[in-house]
């Protein structure tokens, strides 16, 4: 039998649906403090995450903590052709509502960090493969992002996102992570 990315978001969709509110907000809290004992997150100055979409897993715990240690947080903007750019992230806004409901900085009067400042990335996904393998949404801006960032790239993952094998067929243009996080801790490709 052929598995489809599709096929991986359609069930990554049903497993959040079944999980519930507790576990996941419990599964996010340890997979932050997983996170913050890293030295690449001790390190890292310049943080870039994503404000949410529904579904996802949430990174409230982790904009807090990189809040409480100081550091400089970053948030994607999708432009043309799907690009993205990473801009200073101010909880004041102005923010505007996209089609595929994430809330985004408004890319005017936005001060865009340059790659080369960022130090980690967390990496947003629907499913991830021992080996580092992601199934994201299906624009391919990550992607396209990733391909000349040379810092630190790594995902976080529910226990139910994480597969033993990349069961779903690989593209050239996939980013391999450096690491995917746990509540159980670090899986490194
Ligand atoms: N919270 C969060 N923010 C994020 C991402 C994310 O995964 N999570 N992204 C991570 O990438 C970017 C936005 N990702 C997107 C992924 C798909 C589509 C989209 O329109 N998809 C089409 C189907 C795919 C296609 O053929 O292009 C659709 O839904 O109709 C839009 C944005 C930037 N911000
Ligand atoms: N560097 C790239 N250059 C050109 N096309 C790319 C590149 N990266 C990805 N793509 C294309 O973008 C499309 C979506 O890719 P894919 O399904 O892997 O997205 P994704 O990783 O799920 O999404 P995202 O990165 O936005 O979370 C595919 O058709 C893929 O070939």
């Amino acid at each position: 039998m052929m598995v489809t990315k599709q096929d991986i978001r359609k069930s990554y969709l049903e497993k959040v649906k079944q999980t519930s509110q507790q576990e996941r907000r419990q599964q996010e809290k340890e997979i932050c403090q997983q996170l913050c004992q890293l030295q690449v997150w001790k390190e890292a100055k310049t943080i870039a995450l994503t404000l949410p979409m529904a579904h996802e897993l949430s990174l409230d715990e982790v904009f807090e903590a990189a809040q409480m240690a100081g550091k400089c947080v970053v948030v994607p903007i999708t432009r043309p052709n799907h690009k993205m750019v990473f801009v200073y992230y101010d909880a004041e806004g102005p923010f505007e509502m996209t089609d595929f409901g994430v809330r985004e900085p408004v890319f005017e009067g936005s001060q865009v960090c340059p790659k080369t400042q960022i130090d980690l990335v967390v990496v947003p996904g629907v499913s991830y493969s021992r080996s580092g393998e992601r199934v994201g949404f299906g624009g391919g801006y990550y992607d396209r992002f990733l391909a000349d960032f040379t810092q630190t790239k790594l995902s976080l993952a529910y226990d139910f996102q994480l597969y033993e094998e990349t069961i779903w067929p690989r593209e050239k243009t996939d980013i391999t992570l450096d690491m995917i996080i746990t509540r159980k801790g670090v899986d490194v490709s």
